[in-house]
């Protein structure tokens, strides 16, 4: 286990998604004969052993985790914080959605070193990955005002909130591909 442990943590895997250009439930879609949701899982039980799923299918049941619904319908990957976030029993929780299966420990061991406020979110060349991310179970606070006023893009409430956006530049030079999303079947074999 990763030596964070002073920190009150947790881990959040965002796989509450529709999967509309997957096809079929992308957390169970298969990458190199694993599916992408145990990447996600399987790097987060590198920092910490308490785990929430944040999906809206039973099956995600067996995976051995709480599996948290959305309260909110309909309104995205914020949904997904919100309930899971507020859920969670952790002042600091790492979040990871199940379509990145690139990502890896380097990348969460500096979200973790440069958390600053209520936590700390990647950026490379300006582009922000809310969705691979550090923060304060708080923010469910934040999420839920946003939602309410109808607002649900992510990555503006990212930058109103006191969240310290973490360049990722120099370490994409050397692994471009680290935040490859995998939302079509094409991209699974690319
Ligand atoms: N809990 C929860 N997670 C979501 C929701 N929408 C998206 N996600 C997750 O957020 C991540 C990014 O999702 P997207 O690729 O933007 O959306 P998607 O619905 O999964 O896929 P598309 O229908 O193809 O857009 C994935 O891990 C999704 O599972 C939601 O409404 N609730």
């Amino acid at each position: 286990m990763n030596q964070v442990k002073a920190l009150d943590l947790g881990g959040i895997v965002l796989s509450g998604g529709k999967s509309t250009r997957m096809g079929q439930d992308k957390g169970f879609v298969l990458f190199d004969d694993k599916p992408l949701v145990q990447y996600a899982i399987d790097l987060l039980e590198k920092f910490t052993p308490d785990i929430i799923i944040s999906a809206n299918h039973e099956e995600y049941k067996k995976l051995g985790y709480p599996v948290v619904e959305d309260k909110f319908t309909d309104c995205g990957p914020v949904a997904g914080l919100y309930s899971s976030l507020k859920a969670s029993s952790h002042d600091w929780n790492l979040i990871l959605s199940c379509d990145v299966p690139l990502v890896n420990e380097e990348v969460l061991t500096l979200l973790l070193d440069q958390r600053r406020g209520k936590g700390a979110v990647p950026v490379h060349e300006g582009k922000l990955e809310p969705l691979v991310a550090l923060y304060h179970r708080d923010l469910y606070k934040v999420f839920e005002k946003s939602i309410k006023n109808g607002n649900f893009q992510l990555r503006g409430i990212i930058k109103q909130a006191e969240i310290h956006l973490v360049s990722f530049d120099d370490l994409m030079t050397q692994n471009p591909r680290l935040f490859d999303n995998f939302n079509t079947p094409g991209d699974l074999k690319r």
